[in-house]
């Protein structure tokens, strides 16, 4: 009885009030569903270019080119093995994306998305690792420089050939462990820049974690909470966690024994600036001087070794740049008596153009300035971004845009010391005054992408170019290098994805002077 009356007084209440629940519901609806619409619209409004995720992963770099060469001024969504949708974005656009906040655009979230934080477990994001790098290790390098070049010279002399007959030289090999030392006497100071451990950790964690990320990427999004835990490589990581941390306690535990003494003096190297660091970055113990110690590497290691490698493949295929580079360097360091100063790695004006030019030909991914977008924003050109896309800009292919590079199909070692030569009679309204701006190795512009843009842009590049600078100088004060019999061409990079990475295997044949 008492339920027939509750029914009859809802009936009553719903005649008489229907308009007001009609409205109450739409406006729900409204609110639950249109926002998805409107952002499915958003994404719809911009045109899709290429194919899906396995396409892109052998002609990646055509689907940039394609888009690019029919949106240059505007934006073109691409599919690649990403989760969420990727919108390319002009670099046109650069100047006021640069003006947005991280809550807006996060290089963070598109760190751990692209590098499956959620199933690696391996933390992509760590502030200590760029604040200690900006803080520390750049203002740093002008008292460090000869430290570094000391290590650069021996490990040269540890890993490549002694004798002044031609030998063949798996270079890529011989190029991970010179700069795994030589980065490490500054990473993780002299007590364990040569150790085997460390030198396995700091070149093979890199592999490892990408060898993880790559196979989560292709496990089911419903199947990878389950699996991931238990792959092998995953399972690796976090044993490299643990052996780093066993071979780096010890060194941590005598550095705060010594500091008991009166006159006791630091040493001037990262572990001793992350050890610093650890309050500031609320550390829970030391496992994190561990795991700072493999991101730096992640981030530091390979992406030289690459670079430098693409600029031994270039002089192995012209040996003929070589006598003019030796020259540069030769009068650059007569100048500070064969130390490797600042100003005398700033003098290696030939040797500087040449390795930007390697970047500029040779860039490591088509790709920069990934970011995730978190709230919906609108550009000059009217052109809404919703949140949970990524954006990108396509880095690799403006590299090569006549419109942005004169000839840019050819390798012109002295493209842009010629620019700094000519700098005073540029045009400043002109684009190319604009590339002539960005014509050292380790500046960043809207026409040199390699080392990102904006905030985020990599803080690392001002010690990567210095390593590399000296690496090179060395072997062309010390060695000649040729190309072996029959390899007509530049040892050729493999492209896939996003992706151009030169051939690990490729041999070089080098003699000592
Ligand atoms: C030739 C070598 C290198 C290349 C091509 C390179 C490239 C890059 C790029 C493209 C980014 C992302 C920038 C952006 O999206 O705007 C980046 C970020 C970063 N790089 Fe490098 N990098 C190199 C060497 C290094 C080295 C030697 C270190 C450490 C000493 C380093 C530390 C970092 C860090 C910590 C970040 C993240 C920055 C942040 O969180 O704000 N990189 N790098």
């Amino acid at each position: 009885m008492a339920s027939q009356e509750v029914y009859n007084r809802l009936h009553h209440e719903l005649e008489e009030r229907w308009p007001v629940v009609a409205i109450t519901a739409l406006t729900l609806l409204a609110a639950l569903v249109l926002p998805g619409l409107m952002k499915t619209n958003h994404l719809k409004a911009i045109p899709l270019v290429g194919g899906g995720q396995f396409s892109f992963l052998k002609g990646g770099w055509d689907v940039y080119a394609q888009g690019y060469n029919k949106f240059k001024k505007s934006t073109f969504r691409i599919k690649s093995a990403r989760k969420s949708p990727i919108v390319v974005v002009s670099p046109v656009f650069l100047g006021e994306l640069k003006k947005l906040p991280d809550d807006v655009l996060s290089f963070a979230k598109s760190v751990d998305e692209s590098m499956q934080t959620k199933y690696t477990g391996v933390e992509a994001d760590v502030p200590a690792i760029p604040h200690v790098v900006k803080t520390g290790l750049t203002p740093a390098l002008v008292r460090l420089n000869p430290t570094i070049s000391d290590e650069v010279v021996e490990s040269m002399r540890m890993e490549l050939p002694q004798t002044s007959n031609w030998e063949e030289v798996c270079i890529n090999d011989k190029l991970l462990r010179i700069v795994a030392m030589a980065s490490g006497r500054i990473f993780i100071g002299p007590e364990l820049c040569r150790d085997e451990r460390y030198l396995d950790a700091s070149i093979n964690y890199t592999i490892d974690l990408m060898t993880a990320v790559h196979l989560i990427s292709f496990t089911p999004s419903w199947l990878r909470p389950l699996v991931a835990p238990i792959l092998p490589p995953v399972r690796k990581l976090h044993r490299r966690i643990k052996e780093a941390d066993a071979f780096l306690r010890p060194v941590v535990a005598a550095r705060r024994e010594a500091a008991k003494s009166p006159d006791y003096q630091e040493p001037d190297d990262m572990l001793q600036w992350l050890m610093n660091s650890q309050a500031k970055f609320g550390a829970k113990n030391d496992k994190e001087l561990a795991k700072n110690q493999l991101g730096i590497s992640f981030a530091a290691i390979h992406t030289t070794t690459l670079t430098t490698l693409n600029a031994f493949y270039n002089l192995a295929a012209d040996p003929s740049l070589v006598p003019m580079l030796r020259e540069d360097v030769q009068q650059a360091l007569a100048e500070t008596d064969g130390v490797f100063t600042n100003i005398a790695l700033q003098n290696m004006k030939k040797l500087d153009s040449f390795l930007k030019e390697t970047l500029r030909v040779y860039p490591l991914g088509a790709a920069s300035f990934q970011r995730m977008v978190l709230k919906d924003f609108t550009l000059s050109n009217g052109q809404v971004i919703p949140a949970g896309c990524i954006i990108e800009v396509p880095s690799g292919i403006v590299n090569v845009d006549p419109e942005v590079h004169d000839s840019p199909e050819q390798f012109d070692a002295l493209r842009y010391y010629n620019m700094r030569i000519a700098k005073g009679e540029q045009d400043s309204a002109t684009k190319t005054a604009e590339v002539v701006a960005n014509s050292q190795f380790v500046s960043v512009g809207t026409s040199s992408l390699t080392f990102g843009y904006g905030r985020h842009a990599c803080p690392g590049r001002f010690f990567a170019v210095n390593e590399i600078k000296m690496i090179m100088a060395t072997a062309l004060l010390h060695y000649d290098v040729k190309n072996v019999e029959g390899q007509e061409e530049r040892i050729p990079n493999w492209k896939f994805g996003s992706q151009s990475i030169p051939d690990s295997k490729g041999k070089i044949l080098m003699r000592k002077l």
